[in-house]
């Protein structure tokens, strides 16, 4: 069986090996456990809420309308930090192949966070698709604007938590040369650093990524995770170290950010205008690569 709807959440199974495996939790549309041969692929908090109290503390959060705390715009501004999507309960749609096994879920104002969409009056469209591959998990996204007379603006973000053994040793590769904003020091510089090795709180917002660099988390030499985008020009790296994950009550163990690091893909350096009747798509693929050192 390549999909089992278990109410709150959905399990896909790959037909080619039964130990590989990702759960979706219907709350957030989040894929919070992804196992490639039976090895998780990305950090989850022990003390995550996967009973749609709160977003969950790892996997791959879905951050819409916008990212962070807005200040600027007259709705944007009025919504919780990453906004909606992640505090919402989607719609699960059902399977659209069995093999790979692919299945899709929605959110429209129907069914997303009454009090959010007071705050954000818009109509909209999410359709995600989530799809197991043999060596790979792919999550698309399409931002569909109904609307005949309204546009929309928008950020979207693939909030990313990958497991990793030892931040100690790892290294993200192929973002030299990219302008970043630094959220911690407010500063926009070029990465001149050949690979980001992290031994501190980090939150960094490379912008305009050229697609085809392939960001790798690279392990004593070895590449353990492949991130290739469309459409996500911004790439978000974080890690909250000591002080912050102290102080996140639902982040467990409180030395786990030691086996995570967050690589975010997205739109995230402005926003995205939806006119009436259009949309907007996306995807993030992780998966497994040789180790790639690119001169882009
Ligand atoms: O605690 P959350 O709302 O999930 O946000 C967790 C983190 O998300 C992103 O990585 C932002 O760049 C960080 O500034 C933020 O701390």
């Amino acid at each position: 069986m390549s999909v089992q709807d278990l109410g709150d959440k959905v399990i896909l199974t790959h037909p080619d090996d039964k130990s590989s495996t990702a759960t979706i939790l219907k709350y957030g549309a989040t894929v919070f456990s992804w196992k490639l041969n039976g090895t998780e692929q990305l950090w989850l908090s022990d003390a995550a809420k996967l009973d749609g109290s709160r977003p969950v503390r790892g996997g791959i959060p879905l951050v819409f309308p916008v990212f962070g705390k807005n200040t600027t715009d007259e709705h944007l501004s009025k919504l919780p930090q990453h906004g909606l999507a992640r505090n919402s309960t989607w719609e699960f749609l059902g399977q659209t192949k069995s093999d790979p096994p692919t299945v899709q879920f929605a959110l429209s104002p129907d069914n997303a966070n009454k009090e959010l969409t007071k705050l954000w009056p818009f109509d909209f469209v999410l359709l995600l698709t989530v799809q197991l591959g043999r060596d790979y998990l792919k999550t698309d996204i399409e931002v569909q604007n109904p609307s005949t007379t309204r546009e929309f603006k928008f950020n979207w973000l693939f909030h990313t938590y990958l497991k990793i053994e030892d931040i100690e040793g790892t290294l993200v590769s192929n973002l030299v040369g990219v302008k970043l904003y630094d959220q911690l020091l407010k500063q926009s510089y070029i990465d001149k650093h050949p690979v980001i090795t992290i031994s501190d709180e980090t939150d960094c917002i490379y912008q305009n990524v050229d697609e085809n660099r392939l960001i790798q988390v690279v392990d004593r030499g070895q590449p353990v995770h492949t991130v290739k985008r469309h459409n996500l020009p911004d790439t978000v790296v974080w890690n909250p170290w000591t002080e912050k994950a102290g102080g996140m009550a639902d982040f467990e163990p409180k030395d786990g950010f030691l086996q995570m690091v967050c690589i975010e893909p997205g739109h995230v350096h402005d926003l995205i205008t939806l006119a009436p009747g259009q949309s907007w798509s996306a995807y993030q693929l992780l998966y497994k690569e040789q180790l790639k050192y690119q001169a882009i």
